[in-house]
C-alpha cells in the first residue's frame, strides 16, 4: 500500500518504454511508417508483455516497436510530455525519467542531442502542466556498444544542465560495465550523478564493478546482490540505494516468482531499496500495482513498504534542501 503522507516517487522509470500505444499508432500514421497491426487491441501484443519473457533480451525488443516510431523530434517531445502526464495520473509527486537518446534517434537518423534538447522541452512543458516533479537521466544503452554510447554521452554533455544523472541499460550480459570506464571518467568529471542497471542478467560481480569502477552511488535492480552477503554489507553500510522494480524481474525472468524476490532481504538488510515500475506501458502495470499487488505478494508488510517508500526520497538525486521540500509539501 501507499502510504499518502510520504511523496510517492518512481526513480526507475525509462520514458522510451513507457510510450503509449495509442501513442504508437498515432505516430506511425503521421510518419507513414508500417506497424504489425492497425487497432489498439491488436498492436498490444507487440508493443507490450503479454506472458513473461525467457530473458532480459527478449523483453526490451518489446521496447522497439515505440522508439520506432519515433520519427521526428516532435514526436520525442510529445512523447516525453506524456510521460510526465502519466506520472501525475499514477499519482507519483516526483519522478526521475530516464532515457537512452542513441536508441531513439537511430531509426530515422535523428540528431542525438536534439532528442535530448526535445526530450528535455517535452518534460519542462509537463512539469508546468502537471506539477510533477521531475530529473531526467540520461542512458548509455550497452547494447549498440562503445562508441554508440560515447555519442549518447557528448549529447547528453552538450545539454548538461537539463540532465541530473547518467545511467547504463541494455545488454548487460553481452556488454559488460568493464568495457564503459571511460564513459563514466566523464561522466563524473562532468558532475553527473550516477546509477547503473547490474545485477539483473549477471551477477553480484557486476555490482561491484558498477560501484568500484563507475562510481555508481545507486543500482537498478541488483537482484543478485541477494547472492553476495558482503555485498549487502557494504550497500547497506554505504547508503547505495537499489532501484526494485517487481513485475519487471519477473517479466524478464530474472527472478522466478515474486515470493522469491529479494527485495524484503534487502530491506530487513538495512539497504535503502525502493519500489518502481521500470518500462509501465511495456509491461502493463503503473507504480500503484507495484504497491498494491506486486509488493504484498513479494511478501513486503505495511511497514515495509513505508520504509521503501521513504527510500526512494532519501536516496532520489535531489540535494537535501529539495528533499525536505518534497516531504513537506506532500505531509501538507
Ligand atoms: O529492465 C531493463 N534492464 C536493462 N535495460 C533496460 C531495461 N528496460 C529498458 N532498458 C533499456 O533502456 C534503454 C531505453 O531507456 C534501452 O537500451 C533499453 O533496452
Ligand atoms: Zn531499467
Amino acid at each position: 500500500m501507499i502510504d499518502p503522507k510520504l511523496p510517492l516517487t518512481d526513480i526507475h522509470r525509462h520514458l522510451d518504454g513507457n510510450i503509449r500505444a495509442q501513442t504508437i499508432l498515432d505516430l506511425g500514421r503521421q510518419h507513414n511508417l508500417a506497424l504489425p497491426a492497425e487497432t489498439l487491441d491488436a498492436l498490444r501484443p507487440h508493443v507490450q508483455v503479454t506472458a513473461n519473457e525467457p530473458d532480459l533480451v527478449s523483453f526490451l525488443q518489446k521496447l522497439d516497436w515505440g522508439v520506432k516510431m519515433l520519427g521526428d523530434l516532435d514526436a520525442c517531445r510529445r512523447i516525453a510530455l506524456e510521460n510526465v502526464e502519466d506520472a501525475a495520473r499514477a499519482g507519483i509527486h516526483y519522478a526521475e525519467l530516464r532515457f537512452s537518446p542513441g536508441y531513439m534517434a537511430m531509426t530515422h537518423q535523428l540528431p542525438i542531442a536534439g532528442v535530448v534538447e526535445a526530450v528535455i522541452d517535452g518534460v519542462r512543458a509537463g512539469i508546468q502542466q502537471y506539477g510533477v516533479d521531475v530529473r531526467l537521466t540520461g542512458i548509455m544503452s550497452r547494447t549498440f556498444g562503445e562508441e554508440a554510447c560515447l555519442r549518447e554521452l557528448e549529447a547528453l554533455l552538450a545539454h548538461r544542465e537539463g540532465i541530473t544523472a547518467v545511467d547504463l541499460a541494455g545488454d548487460e550480459l553481452g556488454f559488460p560495465g568493464s568495457e564503459f570506464l571511460s564513459h563514466f571518467n566523464r561522466a563524473r568529471d562532468a558532475g553527473f550523478r550516477i546509477t547503473v542497471h547490474a545485477g539483473e542478467a549477471a551477477g553480484p560481480e557486476s555490482i561491484w564493478q558498477a560501484i568500484r569502477e563507475l562510481g555508481a552511488e545507486r543500482i537498478g535492480h541488483g537482484v543478485k546482490a541477494i547472492e553476495d552477503r558482503a555485498l549487502m554489507d557494504f550497500l547497506a553500510e554505504q547508503r547505495i540505494g537499489i532501484e526494485s522494480c517487481l513485475t519487471s524481474n519477473i517479466q524478464t525472468s530474472t527472478v522466478s516468482s515474486l515470493s522469491s524476490h529479494p527485495l524484503k532481504t534487502f530491506l530487513q538488510h538495512g539497504i535503502l531499496a525502493t519500489i518502481n515500475t521500470d518500462d509501465p506501458a511495456v509491461q502493463g502495470v503503473e507504480l500503484a500495482h507495484e504497491y498494491e499487488v506486486a509488493a504484498p505478494q513479494a511478501g513486503l508488510t505495511a511497514e515495509e513498504m513505508r520504509q521503501a517508500q521513504d527510500n526512494g526520497v532519501t536516496i532520489a538525486f535531489l540535494s537535501n534542501a529539495e528533499k525536505a521540500a518534497l516531504r513537506a509539501r506532500v505531509a501538507g
